[in-house]
C-alpha cells in the first residue's frame, strides 16, 4: 500500500492538468483541488526517494512544534533554516501550530494543551471519534506570520494500531510536502509508541495542491527518476511525547537520488 511513486504521479498529474493560478507570493503555480496520499507505517518510512529530504530540519521541526515555541530560535541553534523568511527582527513568528498545539488560548487567560490530551485520551478511549488537533485558531489567524499550512490531524485506533490523517490547505508539493508527509509519519510513530500501540496507516489529504512556477525544471528533473524503495524508522522510547530529541529517531536504509534546490515562495 505505501506505494514508492504515488507522490510523484501526483506531482505528475499537476505539472501536466492543473489549473494555472496567481497566488499570494506572486510566483504563480499549476494546481489541482483535493487529492490523497496513504501510506502503510507498518511497512516502511515514506521518506521521498526521488530527491535527497532535509530529514534533520524535519525531525528539528517536529520536534520544536511539540516543545510548543513561537520562536525560531531553537532552530537556528540547530542550523534549521527553513522558517527565517516568515521570522520578525526578533525571530518570532506569532501563535504559529507549536503554540496552537500546547497552549490553544481559552480567552479568560488560561490554555489547551492539545497534544497532552490527545495522549490522554488514547490511552483512556482510543475508540473516541475526537481525537483532533488543530492549529486553525480563527481569531488568531491575523497574529501569525503564515496562516497554518497543515491544519488540522485525526488519529484513529483500531486493531491495536494507530492510524493518522492530515489536512494541508495548501501544498507547496516540491518543497513543502515532502516534508509535511514525513513528519506526521514521524509522529504517529511517537503517539501509537506513547500509547503502546502499533502503527497504521498515514492519510496525507490536500486541499491546493500545487507545483511553483519557479520549481518546474526541479520537478521536470525529478520525474525522471526512479522512486526507490522506502526506508524503515528506529525509534527509541521517550519518557514523554514532548521528551524525544533527535538522537531519539534513526531512519535506515535511506537511499534516495541527490538533493534538488529550489527557491522557495515567500
Ligand atoms: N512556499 C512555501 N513552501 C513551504 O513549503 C513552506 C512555506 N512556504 N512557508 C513555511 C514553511 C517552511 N517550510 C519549508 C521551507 C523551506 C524548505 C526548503 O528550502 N527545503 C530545502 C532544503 C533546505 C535546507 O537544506 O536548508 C529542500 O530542498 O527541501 C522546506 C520547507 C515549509 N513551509
Ligand atoms: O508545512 C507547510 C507550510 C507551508 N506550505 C506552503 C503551501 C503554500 O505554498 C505556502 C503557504 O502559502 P499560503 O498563501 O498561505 O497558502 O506554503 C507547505 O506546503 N507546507
Amino acid at each position: 500500500m505505501s506505494r514508492p511513486g504515488a507522490y510523484e504521479d501526483l506531482l505528475r498529474d499537476i505539472a501536466e492538468n492543473g489549473a494555472v493560478k496567481t497566488d499570494r507570493t506572486g510566483v504563480g503555480t499549476r494546481s489541482l483541488f483535493g487529492r490523497q496520499l496513504r501510506y502503510d507505517l507498518s511497512e516502511s518510512f515514506p521518506l521521498i526517494t526521488t530527491k535527497r529530504v532535509f530529514l534533520r530540519g524535519i525531525v528539528a521541526e517536529l520536534l520544536w512544534f511539540l516543545s510548543g515555541s513561537s520562536s525560531i530560535t531553537p532552530l537556528l541553534e540547530q542550523n534549521v533554516h527553513i522558517w527565517d523568511e516568515w521570522a520578525d527582527a526578533e525571530g518570532e513568528l506569532g501563535p504559529v501550530y507549536g503554540v496552537q498545539w500546547r497552549s490553544w488560548p481559552r480567552g479568560d487567560g488560561s490554555t489547551i494543551d492539545q497534544i497532552a490530551n490527545l495522549i490522554e485520551t488514547l490511552r483512556t478511549n482510543p475508540d473516541s471519534r475526537r481525537m483532533i488537533v488543530t492549529a486553525w485558531n480563527v481569531a488568531q489567524l491575523d497574529e501569525m506570520a503564515l496562516a497554518p499550512c497543515h491544519l488540522l490531524f485525526q488519529v484513529y485506533v483500531a486493531d491495536n494500531r494507530l492510524s493518522l490523517q492530515v489536512y494541508q490547505r495548501s501544498c507547496d508539493m516540491f518543497l513543502g510536502v515532502p516534508f509535511n508527509i514525513a513528519s506526521y509519519a514521524l509522529l504517529a510513530h511517537m503517539l501509537a509508541q506513547q500509547a503502546d500501540l502499533e502503527v497504521g496507516d498515514l492519510v496525507w489529504t490536500g486541499g491546493d495542491c500545487h507545483i511553483y512556477h519557479n520549481h518546474v525544471e526541479q520537478v521536470r528533473t525529478q520525474l525522471a527518476r526512479e522512486p526507490r524503495p522506502f526506508p524503515t524508522l528506529e525509534l527509541n522510547r521517550a519518557a514523554d511525547i514532548f521528551s524525544y530529541t533527535p538522537e531519539d529517531i534513526r531512519v535506515i536504509g535511506y537511499d534516495p537520488h541527490p538533493g534538488i534546490k529550489a527557491p522557495v515562495a515567500v
